[in-house]
């Protein structure tokens, strides 16, 4: 292998439960091998790094203890992807190994990627991985992530994965060979969709549950990633993992699976994680001068803007924009405390002209909210 002084593309590939199993949810060998093999001929001929993030670790355990998926607790589910996480990853290091290439594990829940240091950390440690020519493989941290703070569905996990392994291509590979125009299991006249220009509602309403008892989120899942992804800038196709050669087809551009087409005009890597990552910590109600300014001047948010603050949150923390009826304008990563912004309102009451002082929401650390208006 080479070490990496040339710079690939990078692809993130996912893989679902669904393709990592036989019928009755056991780890099949010969479907992992298969997609090994065809990471490992790209990172040989075709010069491209992969990260891979791959399901498979509850259903792995479940198969290897003998338990029923419908008969278990939560905290058994996560008993199994403990139990299933250590043998996905001895499979995947062997199978590697054989393809000369090393493993590295990253197990990740939502809390850490929408925390923005430790993003910026998990996007240092997968550039390091890159670097050297070892294969990421990412799962979600099943055994610490409940309701709250899971991603439930490695399918959002694959998008945030996009984003921060700063990626060119992401590939949803599942047991369908792309979005059709219905869930085919239900509608046999359902037709599948070549090219998908932009995610837009239409598109989103396409798309059914999971379609096995293995399978988490379904086409519902992938659209969201998928949507995440392209406004970054990255292309996305979903497609059957059981096609012949399917990686090196897809990320030649032939017409394989469904293809997103990335967004023209794609939004920085910072606003995409503001964008599609972290719950805000308050919020931030703003006069209509101020939503004027935000969404038809592109300026910052500044302190005379400010009516009103809900929440406690320190600076640095995301905080949603609304307007005085409560309609949400956007959201931003604030230059001030909760505490700080206090004070300032309190100073503007007493009549001191605050225009001089630093924004409180800076443009570029802004997301806006789609089809918010000016009323
Ligand atoms: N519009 C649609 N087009 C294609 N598949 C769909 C659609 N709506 C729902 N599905 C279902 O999504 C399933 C794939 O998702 P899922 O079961 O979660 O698999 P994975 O484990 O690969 O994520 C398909 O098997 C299919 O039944
Ligand atoms: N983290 C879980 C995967 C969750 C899941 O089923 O996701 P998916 O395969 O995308 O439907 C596991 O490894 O079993």
């Amino acid at each position: 292998m080479t070490n990496g002084t040339r710079r690939r593309q990078c692809a993130v590939v996912k893989v679902g439960s669904s393709s990592l199993t036989d019928g009755s949810g056991v780890l099949a060998i010969a479907k992992m091998e298969r997609l090994v093999k065809q990471i490992a001929t790209l990172y040989r001929e075709g010069g491209w790094h992969v990260v891979l993030v791959s399901s498979g670790a509850i259903a792995a355990g479940l198969g290897k203890l003998g338990w029923q998926r419908a008969r278990i607790s939560m905290p058994e589910k996560q008993a199994a992807a403990a139990v299933g996480q250590t043998a996905l990853m001895e499979e995947y290091e062997r199978l590697f190994a054989k393809e000369g290439l090393h493993v590295g594990q990253l197990l990740l829940t939502r809390a850490d990627v929408e925390d923005r240091k430790r993003f910026v950390h998990i996007r240092n440690t997968v550039q390091a991985l890159l670097r050297h020519d070892i294969v990421p493989i990412i799962n979600e941290n099943d055994t610490v992530a409940v309701e709250e703070i899971r991603f439930g569905d490695n399918d959002s996990l694959a998008g945030l994965a996009a984003l921060v392994s700063e990626a060119d291509r992401l590939v949803l590979l599942t047991d369908i060979d792309g979005l059709y125009t219905a869930n085919p299991r239900t509608d046999p006249s359902a037709k599948r969709i070549e090219v998908v220009a932009e995610v837009t509602d239409e598109i989103e309403r396409l798309a059914g549950g999971a379609g096995s008892v293995v399978g988490t989120g379904g086409m519902r899942t992938k659209l969201i990633a998928a949507k995440a992804a392209v406004r970054a800038g990255v292309e996305v196709v979903i497609a059957s993992a059981e096609t012949p050669d399917v990686l090196r087809r897809v990320l030649a551009g032939e017409a394989v699976g469904t293809r997103f087409l990335a967004s023209p005009q794609p939004v920085s890597l910072r606003k995409s994680w503001l964008m599609h990552a972290p719950k805000p910590e308050g919020s931030l109600m703003i006069d209509e001068g101020a939503v004027r300014a935000l969404l038809t001047a592109g300026g910052s948010l500044l302190v005379p803007g400010i009516v009103r603050i809900e929440g406690d949150f320190q600076e640095g923390a995301v905080v949603l924009l609304q307007s005085m009826k409560g309609e949400p304008v956007g959201k931003g990563i604030t230059s001030f405390s909760a505490r700080d912004l206090d004070d300032l309102l309190a100073r503007r009451r007493a009549g001191e002209d605050l225009h001089n002082v630093h924004e409180v929401v800076h443009r570029n650390d802004m997301v806006l909210v789609k089809g918010a208006n000016v009323r």
